[in-house]
């Protein structure tokens, strides 16, 4: 027996529900349940399966057995995310005074979103081929594109982006960051769901990658780790970040950006068929068929395919 445990924790019991009861800034009063984060998870898991069943699904998965499984895995995921996304969306309006949604509203509203997500799953897959294309064109260490397909961590972060990116174009709340997160502990690879990415982007190695909310990156590009495409944030009179204003870089088609650059601002463009080189420290843009080498030094040259 330990005998504070018996004196002291009751008290401390109450203290903390006390400082719970305050509602300061995180409001948990509606009983919003973080078990959640798992169900979270689940879908997650769920949805990276159904792109690439038997490969990244538990299950061992017959040809014969894909369509089933698909069919029944999205079902279940389908009404696990309605669920959530309910709750995200009444947690939501409960935040914002003034604002409360009916239950029932929240339910319909999180329906429709869920169906439109759902429906957006084919061309995220599509988009999601395009990535491992240019890792195996773009990578003379990669044997097959199994072999990226299964080992390669970019293939989580990008994935998991592309189906957060979609969630948080339907502004559902919290969930993508969820996503995002959890594929940024898994590979080290951190991009916000806010950015937009086209098709065919690879991230070489990946640790340290960090990519910010208002990004906007063209096709085909490449990049190695430990870069970040970063904000110079801007404040307002009273010293407060900004929020919703463009603050990330744009990087055009065909630019390939080498390992640990830093390219910040969102008056920084760094024009197509560019090549960054690693460490370069880049806050001004950048013409298109550029070679920065070192500190915001560039140099016009002929690209070669
Ligand atoms: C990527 C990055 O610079 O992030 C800084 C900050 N979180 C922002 O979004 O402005």
């Amino acid at each position: 027996m330990i005998p504070w445990i018996n004196s002291d924790v009751p008290q401390i019991s109450k203290a903390v529900l006390h400082e719970i009861g305050r509602g300061q800034h995180i409001d948990v009063s509606d009983g919003l349940n973080m078990a959640g984060r798992k169900d979270i998870y689940d879908i997650h898991d769920g949805l990276l399966s159904i792109f690439f069943p038997g490969v990244w699904s538990r299950e061992c998965i017959e040809k014969g057995d894909v369509d089933f499984y698909i069919t029944c895995s999205l079902r279940r995921i389908s009404h696990k995310l309605v669920h959530i996304v309910r709750d995200m969306l009444l947690h939501h309006s409960r935040c914002n005074e003034g604002q409360e949604e009916e239950a029932d509203r929240c339910y319909e509203r999180a329906s429709q979103l869920c169906r439109q997500f759902i429906a957006a799953l084919p061309q995220i897959r599509r988009v999601l081929v395009s990535d491992i294309e240019t890792a195996y064109s773009g990578d003379p260490a990669a044997v097959s594109r199994d072999e990226i397909l299964l080992s390669y961590p970019f293939v989580e972060a990008v994935a998991t982006y592309r189906l957060a990116h979609e969630l948080y174009e339907l502004k559902i709340p919290i969930v993508p960051r969820i996503l995002s997160e959890r594929a940024h502990s898994n590979t080290g690879i951190d991009i916000h769901p806010g950015a937009q990415i086209g098709d065919g982007f690879f991230i070489d190695h990946g640790t340290g990658v960090v990519i910010g909310e208002t990004c906007r990156i063209g096709k085909n590009v490449k990049i190695y780790q430990g870069v970040t495409l970063g904000a110079t944030s801007p404040f307002d009179e009273s010293g407060t970040p900004r929020r919703g204003v463009k603050r990330h870089p744009d990087v055009g088609d065909n630019v390939i950006i080498y390992a640990n650059a830093v390219i910040l601002g969102g008056d920084t463009v760094i024009g197509e068929n560019s090549i960054i080189g690693g460490n370069a420290w880049v806050t001004e843009p950048v013409p298109p068929n550029s070679v920065v080498f070192e500190r915001n030094k560039t140099e016009m040259r002929q690209r070669r395919y």
